[in-house]
């Protein structure tokens, strides 16, 4: 029993509860895991009642995932200590502004085998320059990390909807790990020895998810929202080659790139609360409040941490669409201005 991998899902939002239907399903079958999973549930107050409990007696995220079960092994646990105490096997999948105030609540409480992924698209530049979401748990937690990427949004993920996912770790032996855990037979995983390539694939679509909406809410035009996806990853590549190095080429092809982009510029909630901002006259903060009912975006914060990245080297001109995003959620630049920021983008749309 002492050698087998217990799991931790550290969140347990829209993605973090799909995720647990999974894993939870895995665990039992494979020797190798504990058969019970601990998930880490953020308390709070639910129609008078705390939703770990609820979670524990009805076995379903009634706030996150609504109208989906949980399998009964999910364990929600609102104390963080205790949730990843005895785990070795670490699933982080909170939002991004959440990571270093939950990582700061464990230090110096996992096991000394203990492992991590990322499921978290996100990055943080508070004065370390761009710093990954996993290269951040790493430096706070010492453990080693992987990530997993994906053209994955969650409910269609909870319905079971065919599926792929990207995991991108540095060892392919903890990869395989990894992937046995997220294996399903509607949800298949690829092993990458690119990390962070696929994780940045994961953090600045949602940028380029931002943009689209706005281009949706303005013209309603899919030949424009595919131009949007064109330039967005051009502008994605540039900015992973200028600041990190070569990258795979493949790694684009795989989940964590181009699927991605496609499915977040068409469903995200990223693109859905920028589609309502052009004509909705609200803010991007009452529209994330209003639509998304507790969850968060991810690609206005993320616009503008890497603008501070950008504003830093004085390239902001060469990011034109990255550029726009930003000014149109921070600055009140005109939104109808993604369109003269796309026509730049062709300009410097070589790479
Ligand atoms: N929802 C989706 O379809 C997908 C999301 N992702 C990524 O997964 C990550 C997590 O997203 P979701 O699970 O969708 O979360 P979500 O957007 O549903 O966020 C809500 C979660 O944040 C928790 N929370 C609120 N305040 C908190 C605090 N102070 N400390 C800790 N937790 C707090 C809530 O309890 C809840 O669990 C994000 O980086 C997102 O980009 C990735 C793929 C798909
Ligand atoms: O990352 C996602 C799908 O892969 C979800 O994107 P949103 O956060 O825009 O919903």
């Amino acid at each position: 029993m002492a050698n087998l991998y217990k799991v931790c899902i550290v969140g347990s939002g829209n993605w973090g509860s799909a995720i647990a239907r999974i894993v939870g399903s895995t665990v039992t079958k494979f020797d190798k895991f504990d058969n019970s999973v601990n998930m880490y549930v953020y308390e709070e107050m639910v129609d008078g009642r705390k939703l770990s409990e609820i979670i524990n007696t009805e076995h379903e995220n009634v706030k996150y995932l609504p109208g989906r079960k949980l399998p009964e092994n999910i364990v929600a646990v609102p104390d963080i200590k205790e949730a990843v105490r005895n785990s070795n096997l670490l699933i982080f999948v909170v939002p991004h502004q959440f990571v270093d105030g939950i990582c700061n609540q464990i230090k110096g409480s996992l096991r000394s085998d203990a492992c991590g992924i990322s499921l978290i698209k996100g990055f943080d530049c508070r004065g370390r320059g761009i710093e990954l979401i996993s290269s951040a748990i790493s430096r706070l937690l010492n453990i080693e990390m992987s990530v997993l990427m994906g053209a994955n949004i969650a409910m269609e993920v909870a319905d079971e909807s065919f599926c792929e996912a990207t995991i991108g770790c540095k060892d392919r032996k903890i990869g395989t790990v990894w992937k046995e855990l997220f294996t399903a037979s509607y949800f298949r995983t690829s092993i990458v020895l690119d990390p962070q390539t696929v994780e940045l694939c994961g953090a600045l679509k949602n940028i380029i998810a931002v943009a689209s909406g706005f281009v949706m809410g303005l013209c309603h035009s899919d030949n424009t929202r595919a131009a949007m996806i064109r330039l967005g990853l051009i502008e994605m590549i540039r900015f992973i080659t200028e600041f990190y190095g070569e990258a795979r080429l493949e790694t684009y092809f795989e989940s964590c790139g181009i699927a991605d982009l496609i499915t977040t510029c068409s469903m995200g909630r990223n693109q859905r609360v920028a589609e309502a901002f052009v004509s909705s006259g609200k803010t991007l903060a009452e529209l994330e409040k209003e639509m998304l009912k507790g969850q968060y975006l991810q690609g206005p914060l993320t616009a503008m941490e890497a603008n501070k990245f950008l504003q830093e080297k004085n390239l902001e001109k060469d990011f034109p669409i990255f550029t726009a995003v930003y000014e149109i959620c921070y600055h009140n630049r005109p939104v109808k201005t993604i369109i003269d920021a796309m026509r730049e983008a062709s300009t410097h749309a070589k790479l």
